[in-house]
C-alpha cells in the first residue's frame, strides 16, 4: 500500500515553527509583512492569494493587498512594484502569476527588491542558487521546488544518491527544480523531461522518485512507473468528477500509477500547502535577515 506523503499536515507543522520566529521577531519590534500583487480577476488566482492572506493572519504575518485591473499598463504596475520595495511593512511580496499577456512579466519580476522577493524567482536570487551548489544561501528559494524537497525529507526519506525525473521545465517548478535538486545538502540526479524530450517513457521507468508538474490530469500512467517509486503530483487540472458531474481538482499523477508507488503526495492536500508554506518561510526569513540589519 503507498503512503501519504501530507503536505497538509506537514505544512502545519511548518506553519507552528514559524509562528514562533514571527513572535521573536515582533519581540524585537519587526513585523513581517507579506505584499500580494493581484492583476486581472481570474478566479483560481483570487483564491490562491486569498489563501496566502489567510496563512499570513494564522501565524501573525500582517498582509499587503494590491488588487489591481486586468487593463493596468506595464508603466503603472511597475509603479505599484516600486511602492512596495519602498514600503516598510512590507518585507517581503509576491506578483501572482500569470500576469495579463500586455503585460512583460520580466521584467516586472525584475523590478522587485530582491531582497523582498518572497517568490525566489527574481534573476538575482535565482541567480545566486545557479552560483551556489554547497553552502547555506542566505537568499530566498522557489517557493514550489523548496516545499517538494521539504515534503520528502520530513517524511524521514531521503533524495541522496537517488535519480529523479522532473516532468516539466517550467520557470516556476521544473527549471528550478533541477538546480535544487544538485545542491550538496539534496544530492539527487536530475534528469528535466519535456515536450522535445524523445524517450520520455523510458526516463519516467528509470526513475527512483517522480515529480509531475505538466498541469495535464493524469498524464503519468501506471506503466511509465517503476515499482515502490516515489511519487510528488504537482500540477492541477479541473476535470469533472463522473459521479457528481461537479468540478473537481486532480493532479498530473493517474491513480493505477499511485498504487505502484512506496510514497505518493496527493493532490489537493500535497504540494500546494507545502508551495503555501515555503512563501511563509521566505516571508519570515527576509523580515529576520532585515531585523538582523538593523
Ligand atoms: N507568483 C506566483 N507564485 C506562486 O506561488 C504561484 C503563482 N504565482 N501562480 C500560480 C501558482 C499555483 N500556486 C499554488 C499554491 C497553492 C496551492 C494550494 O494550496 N492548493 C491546495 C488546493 C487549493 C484549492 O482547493 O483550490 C492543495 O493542493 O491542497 C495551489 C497552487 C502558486 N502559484
Amino acid at each position: 500500500m503507498p503512503q501519504i506523503l501530507d503536505g497538509k499536515a506537514t505544512a502545519a507543522e511548518i506553519k507552528k515553527e514559524l509562528a514562533e520566529r514571527v513572535e521573536a521577531l515582533k519581540a524585537k519590534g519587526v513585523t513581517a509583512g507579506l505584499g500580494t500583487v493581484l492583476v486581472g480577476d481570474d478566479p483560481a488566482s483570487h483564491s490562491y492569494v486569498g489563501g496566502k492572506h489567510r496563512d499570513c493572519a494564522e501565524i501573525g504575518i500582517a498582509s499587503i493587498r494590491k488588487d489591481l485591473p486586468e487593463d493596468i499598463t506595464q508603466e503603472e504596475l511597475e509603479k505599484e512594484i516600486e511602492d512596495l520595495n519602498n514600503n516598510p511593512e512590507c518585507t517581503g511580496y509576491i506578483v501572482q502569476l500569470p500576469l495579463p499577456k500586455h503585460i512583460d512579466t520580466n521584467r516586472i519580476l525584475e523590478k522587485i527588491d530582491p531582497d523582498k522577493d518572497a517568490d525566489g524567482l527574481h534573476p538575482t536570487n535565482l541567480g545566486r542558487l545557479v552560483l551556489n551548489v554547497g553552502d547555506e544561501l542566505d537568499s530566498p528559494l522557489p517557493c514550489t521546488p523548496n516545499g517538494v524537497i521539504e515534503l520528502v525529507e520530513r517524511h524521514g526519506l531521503s533524495w541522496k544518491g537517488k535519480k529523479v525525473a522532473v516532468l516539466g521545465r517550467g520557470i516556476t517548478v521544473g527549471r528550478p527544480l533541477g538546480l535544487l535538486l544538485t545542491r550538496k545538502g539534496v544530492n539527487a540526479t536530475p534528469t528535466l523531461v519535456h515536450t522535445g524530450t524523445e524517450d520520455v517513457d523510458g526516463a519516467l521507468r528509470d526513475a527512483d522518485i517522480i515529480v509531475a508538474a505538466v498541469g495535464q490530469p493524469h498524464n503519468v500512467k501506471a506503466d511509465q512507473v517503476k515499482d515502490g517509486a516515489i511519487l510528488l503530483d504537482v500540477g492541477v487540472s479541473r476535470i469533472e468528477d463522473p459521479e457528481t458531474g461537479k468540478k473537481k481538482l486532480t493532479g498530473d499523477i493517474s491513480p493505477e500509477a499511485i498504487e505502484k508507488s512506496s510514497w505518493y503526495s496527493p493532490n489537493p492536500g500535497g504540494v500546494g500547502p507545502m508551495t503555501r508554506a515555503m512563501l511563509l518561510v521566505n516571508v519570515v526569513e527576509t523580515a529576520e535577515r532585515m531585523a538582523a540589519e538593523q
